[in-house]
C-alpha cells in the first residue's frame, strides 16, 4: 500500500514545492523571517509564524511530559476499537496511528515497524509527551487542534528539523453533540512515503470515532434519561438530569425554581457529583431559599453518563418585592456576570456595608480599583474616592505622609493601590499607622473605608495584612473567561472613536482563546489597536493583532466553566493548597493536578 503524494499538489495534499527548495525556503524563514509564499502552502506559513512567536526551538525537540493522562474518556474509549481496526489493515505499512487530547498529549501511539517506533521515540512522538504546537511548532497534531481542521506536514514544512523525516496528517475528532473538539487522529509515516492518501486516511479515521462516539453518547444519553425518567415517576418533586452535554428538567422545577436558583442548583450539582459519588447537599439559594439536593450518579459499562438529582426546597424564597425577584444591583462601569467574577464583587459590597477595611487581593489589570471605584460610587455616589499609588511614590515615607493627611483630613474611601510594592520597612510602618488610624476612626464613629490593592503579600507583609481584617479575591480574566462577551462591547463604547464597532463571532471566539495574562487592562489595549486601524464595522479574526491568534486554549462548555470556577473556589478557600482542594471536591490528587493544567488557572501565591 503506498501512501505516496500525487503528481498534481494542492493546498490539502502535500507541499506545493519539491523537497530541497521547501528546505531552503525554511531555512530563510528561521534566518531572515521572510516566508515564499509560491512555495510554502498557507496554512504552513501561519503556523511557522505561530511557532516562531511561541520561541519554538527549530533545532531540537523537547517537550514537556505527562504521567499518566487521562485515559478514561469517551475519546479513548470510542477510538480504541477504530485504531484497532485500521492497525490491523495497515500492518505491512510503516506507517503510525497516534491519538491525542485536545491538549496535544499523545494517548496512544501504534505501529508495527519496529524502525519507525525507535525514530519516533527519538522525537518524542510517543504516549504522555505533548505535540502542541506551541512547543514542538509546525506538525500534523499541533497545526490541526490550532486550525481546527484535517493538516498534513510533510517534510521540510515542519518546524522542528528532527521531523523533517516524517510525514503526518491530523484531523480533529469532535465530540457528536457539542462540536467540540476532543482531540486529534493522526497518522505519521516516513516523509518519503506520504501524500495526499495519509490525509483521507486521518479524516476518514477521525470520523469512525466520531460514529462511535455518537453511538456511546447515544447510550449514555440514554440510560440517563432512564434514571431520569424513573426519578420523576418517583418523585413528584423536583428533579433534574445533567451530564456535560445535556441538562434534563421537570416541569415542577421550571415551575418552582426562579432561574438563578436553578443555575445555582445546576453548577452545585456538579461540583457535588464529581468522581461518581452519590451525594447529598444542602444549598443556600440566591432568592434565599434553601433547598436538600440528593445528586446519584449514573453508570454504562462505558463509562460515567452523568446523573440524576432530586431536590427538595427546606426553607421558602425570601418575601419579594412586588415585580419579582430584587436584581443584583449593577455596579457603575463595571460589567460582567461570572460566578467568579459576581462573588467578588458582592464580597467588596458586603465589606464596604460592614465598613470592614479590606485588601483586594489579583493579577494585574484584573479589575480591583474599577471594583473598588463601583462599589463606593454605587454607595455614595457623592462621597469622596481618593486613589493613593504606592509605586509612584518616589520614596516609602512620601506615601506614608500622604496617607495619613488624607486619613486625618477626609472621610468617605481611601484606595492605597500596589501595596505589595512598599519595601518591607515601609510596608510595616504603613501597617502601624493604618492599625492606630483604624482605632480611631471606631472610637470617633467616622466613616473611613480603607482598601488596599495588591498582586500578593508574603508573609514578611503579614503585619500589614493584619490592619485589615478581610480580603477579597479579583478572579484573573481567564477564570471568568465567558464575560468576555460583556467586557468587549463595553469596552468598544468607551473607547474614542469606536463606539459603532462591534465584534463578529469568529473574532470574539479567538479573543476567548486567549489565556489574558494582562487581564482586562490587556483586552482594553488589543482593542484600543484594533481601532488604531477599524473605526467603523466589524471586528473580524483578521483585524486582530498577532498575539490574539496565537490561541493557546481552547473554549470551555457551560458545565467546564462551572467545574472550573468550584476549583478555583476551592483553592482559593485552601489558601492554593491543592491536595486540601481536591479533598473538599471529592477529587483525586492526579485528578485536580490534570484539571488545573486543562484549565490553564494559575493562582497568584
Ligand atoms: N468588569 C469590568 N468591567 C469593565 N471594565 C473593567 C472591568 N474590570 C476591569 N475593567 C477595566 O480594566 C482596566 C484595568 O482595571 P483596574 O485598573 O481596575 O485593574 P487593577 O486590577 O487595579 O490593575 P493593577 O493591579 O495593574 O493596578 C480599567 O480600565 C478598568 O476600568
Amino acid at each position: 500500500m503506498a501512501l505516496r503524494h500525487s503528481d498534481v499538489p494542492g493546498p490539502d495534499r502535500g507541499p506545493t514545492a519539491r523537497p530541497d527548495v521547501l528546505a531552503a525556503a525554511r531555512e530563510r524563514f528561521l534566518t531572515a523571517g521572510a516566508v515564499d509564499s509560491d512555495k510554502v502552502r498557507e496554512t504552513i506559513a501561519a503556523s511557522w509564524w505561530r511557532s516562531r512567536s511561541w520561541n519554538v526551538a527549530a533545532d531540537r525537540v523537547q517537550l514537556p511530559y505527562t504521567k499518566d493522562p487521562n485515559l478514561e474518556t469517551p475519546l479513548v474509549h470510542s477510538a480504541a476499537p477504530v485504531l484497532h481496526r485500521l492497525q490491523e489493515q495497515l500492518s505491512d505499512v510503516a506507517v503510525s496511528i497516534i491519538l491525542t487530547d485536545v491538549q496535544g498529549v499523545i494517548l496512544h501511539r501504534g505501529t508495527d515497524d519496529r524502525v519507525l517506533a525507535d525514530h519516533l521515540d527519538r522525537v518524542q512522538l510517543a504516549p504522555g509527551f505533548s505535540y502542541a504546537e506551541q512547543f514542538v511548532g509546525t506538525n500534523g497534531i499541533g497545526t490541526s487542534l490550532e486550525g481546527g481542521r484535517a493538516t498534513g506536514v510533510f517534510g521540510h514544512e515542519h518546524y522542528a528539523e528532527n521531523l523533517e523525516d516524517l510525514g503526518c496528517a491530523g484531523a480533529p475528532v469532535r465530540h457528536p453533540l457539542s462540536g467540540q473538539v476532543l482531540g486529534v487522529v493522526d497518522l505519521t509515516c516516513w516523509s518519503r512515503d506520504a501524500g495526499p492518501l495519509l490525509l483521507t486516511l486521518a479524516k476518514t479515521t477521525a470520523e469512525h470515532i466520531e460514529q462511535e462516539l455518537t453511538t456511546l453518547a447515544g447510550l449514555r444519553e440514554f440510560a440517563l434519561f432512564q434514571e431520569y425518567l424513573r426519578a420523576c415517576r418517583r418523585s413528584g418533586g423536583i428533579v433534574f438530569a445533567l451530564n456535560n452535554d445535556v441538562v434534563m428538567m421537570n416541569d415542577h422545577a421550571r415551575q418552582v425554581l426562579a432561574p438563578e436558583d436553578q443555575a445555582a442548583l445546576l453548577g452545585t450539582a456538579a461540583e457535588a457529583m464529581w468522581g461518581g459519588r452519590r451525594a447529598s447537599v444542602e444549598v443556600d439559594l440566591p432568592s434565599g431559599a434553601k433547598a436538600r439536593m440528593f445528586c446519584a450518579p449514573v453508570d454504562t459499562d462505558s463509562g460515567p453518563a452523568g446523573g440524576v438529582v432530586r431536590v427538595r426546597l427546606t426553607e421558602a424564597p425570601r418575601e419579594l418585592p412586588p415585580g419579582g425577584p430584587a436584581p443584583r444591583p449593577l455596579l457603575p462601569g463595571l460589567v460582567g456576570s461570572g460566578a467568579l467574577w459576581q462573588r467578588a464583587c458582592d464580597d467588596v459590597r458586603a465589606h464596604y456595608r460592614s465598613g470592614e477595611w479590606i485588601t483586594v487581593q489579583g493579577e494585574p489589570g484584573a479589575g480591583k480599583l474599577a471594583l473598588l471605584r463601583a462599589v463606593h460610587r454605587h454607595h455614595d455616589p457623592a462621597g469622596r474616592f481618593q486613589v493613593l499609588d504606592a509605586a509612584e511614590a518616589a520614596r516609602p515615607s512620601d506615601f506614608l505622609t500622604r496617607v495619613q493627611q488624607e486619613l486625618d483630613e477626609h472621610d468617605g474611601t481611601l484606595v492605597l493601590r500596589h501595596v505589595d510594592r512598599l519595601p518591607g520597612a515601609g510596608g510595616r510602618a504603613l501597617a502601624a499607622l493604618l492599625q492606630r488610624q483604624r482605632r480611631a476612626a471606631v472610637r470617633s464613629g467616622r466613616h473611613r473605608w480603607v482598601a488596599a490593592t495588591h498582586q500578593s503579600l508574603d508573609h514578611d507583609e503579614a503585619d500589614l495584612l493584619r490592619a485589615f481584617p478581610g480580603t477579597v479575591q479579583v478572579p484573573p480574566l481567564r477564570h471568568h473567561i465567558e464575560d468576555l462577551r460583556e467586557l468587549v462591547p463595553f469596552l468598544l463604547v468607551t473607547l474614542p472613536s469606536a463606539e459603532t464597532l462591534t465584534c463578529s463571532p469568529a473574532a470574539l471566539q479567538l479573543l476567548m482563546r486567549n489565556a489574558w495574562p494582562g487581564n482586562v487592562a490587556q483586552l482594553r489595549q488589543v482593542l484600543r489597536t484594533v481601532v488604531q486601524h477599524r473605526r467603523a464595522g466589524v471586528i473580524e479574526p483578521g483585524d486582530l493583532p498577532p498575539q490574539c491568534r496565537s490561541v493557546t486554549r481552547r473554549v470551555l462548555s457551560p458545565l467546564e466553566a462551572l467545574e472550573r470556577d468550584a476549583i478555583v473556589r476551592s483553592l482559593i478557600d485552601a489558601q492554593g493548597r491543592k491536595n486540601e482542594a481536591a479533598q473538599a471536591l471529592g477529587m483525586s490528587r492526579a485528578t485536580i493536578y490534570r484539571k488545573i493544567r486543562d484549565y490553564g488557572i494559575d493562582l497568584p501565591r
